[in-house]
């Protein structure tokens, strides 16, 4: 199933990309990474900056909300933020003149509504300053063993305003089922509910933790559709102990990659092969937090890469 490589640039140099930037005389992309933040761990913001950092993303990080650590372990102390924290950050940097350099927009976990309709708000403010950028939308909304785990009113503001709004959404499968109301059990459905999402406004759909009839029982599969192509990226499943913010990680990987290379079958092959680097090394330690930092090599040069088939 795997290829080793020493160098991502073996599967970037087939694929006919240039996976990590060289900055000599140009500046580096720029993302508005709208999320959650912990202090101690690794989900929302905290998975997901430090990536693209390291990638060469000059990130504009804002918070949602300010949290000790993830909800997962059942207690933590901090905050929700409200949509005017986030609005007047936007406008902030709006004043600085340079929301038209901004190359995308990243949103997760929302925390509440209200600061979900703040996130579609600075998209259009950016929008409105560089027509060409992107908003990359992963829609929080729960996962297939917790259920839903964000507030009421969460889920219909994705399927109704933020995912109508975005180019690309990057639900996991219980996200899938629940914006297109479609069973996903099949490939064929997968994909079905896929274009039912696209159907919703974004071009581009990447599904997450995919497991259909067609997945072995010891892999995990992705699935990416654009312009009516649809491709699979399967690796294999690890053995993870409870692990959460690594669909921050891949939302914000797939989004880079994308943007790079335009093409959703090359960001999801080099996604795919830093996320699987990332939770390997979790995996191997034993850790309950992602190894954001430890791993770091494999966001520029992952170790280990997958086919991309077309399906
Ligand atoms: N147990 C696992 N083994 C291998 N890869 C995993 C595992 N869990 C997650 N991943 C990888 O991380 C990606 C994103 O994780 P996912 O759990 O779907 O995000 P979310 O937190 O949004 O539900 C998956 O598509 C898969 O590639
Ligand atoms: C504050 C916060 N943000 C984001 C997430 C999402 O994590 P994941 O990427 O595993 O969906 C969680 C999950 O517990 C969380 O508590
Ligand atoms: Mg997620």
């Amino acid at each position: 199933m795997e290829m080793r490589v020493s160098h991502a640039h073996a599967l970037a140099g087939d694929l006919g990309y240039q996976a990590s930037a060289s900055f000599s005389g140009r500046s580096a992309m720029k993302v508005l990474s709208i999320q959650s933040h912990v202090a101690y761990g690794h989900v929302g913001n905290a998975s997901a900056v430090f990536p693209m950092q390291r990638m060469g993303v000059d990130v504009w990080p804002i918070h949602t909300v300010q949290f000790s650590n993830h909800t997962g372990y059942g207690a933590w102390r901090g905050r929700v933020f409200d949509g005017p924290a986030v609005a007047e950050v936007v406008q902030g940097i709006d004043e600085r003149g340079v929301l038209g350099r901004c190359d995308a927009v990243l949103s997760g976990y929302m925390g509440a509504p209200e600061i979900g309709t703040a996130i579609v708000e600075a998209v259009a403010r950016v929008r409105a300053a560089n027509p060409d950028a992107l908003y990359c939308c992963d829609p929080v909304i729960g996962d297939t063993y917790s259920g839903v785990y964000v507030k009421p009113g969460i889920a219909d503001f994705m399927r109704d305003r933020a995912v109508p709004t975005a180019d690309i959404v990057t639900p996991n499968q219980f996200e899938l089922d629940l914006l297109s109301s479609l069973p996903t059990g099949t490939l064929r459905e997968a994909k079905t509910a896929a274009r039912a999402v696209q159907a919703l406004g974004p071009r581009v759909v990447l599904v997450t933790s995919l497991a259909t009839d067609a997945t072995p029982p010891d892999a995990i599969d992705m699935l990416a559709g654009e312009g009516g192509a649809f491709w699979r990226l399967r690796t294999p499943r690890l053995d993870l102990k409870a692990v959460s913010g690594a669909g921050d990680a891949i939302a914000a990987l797939f989004l880079v990659h994308y943007l790079r290379s335009g093409s959703a079958a090359t960001a999801l092959g080099m996604a795919g092969a830093s996320i699987h680097g990332l939770l390997r090394q979790t995996a191997e330690a034993g850790s309950t937090e992602l190894l954001t930092v430890e791993a770091q090599d494999e966001f520029v040069s992952p170790s280990v890469v997958f086919p991309v088939e077309a399906v």
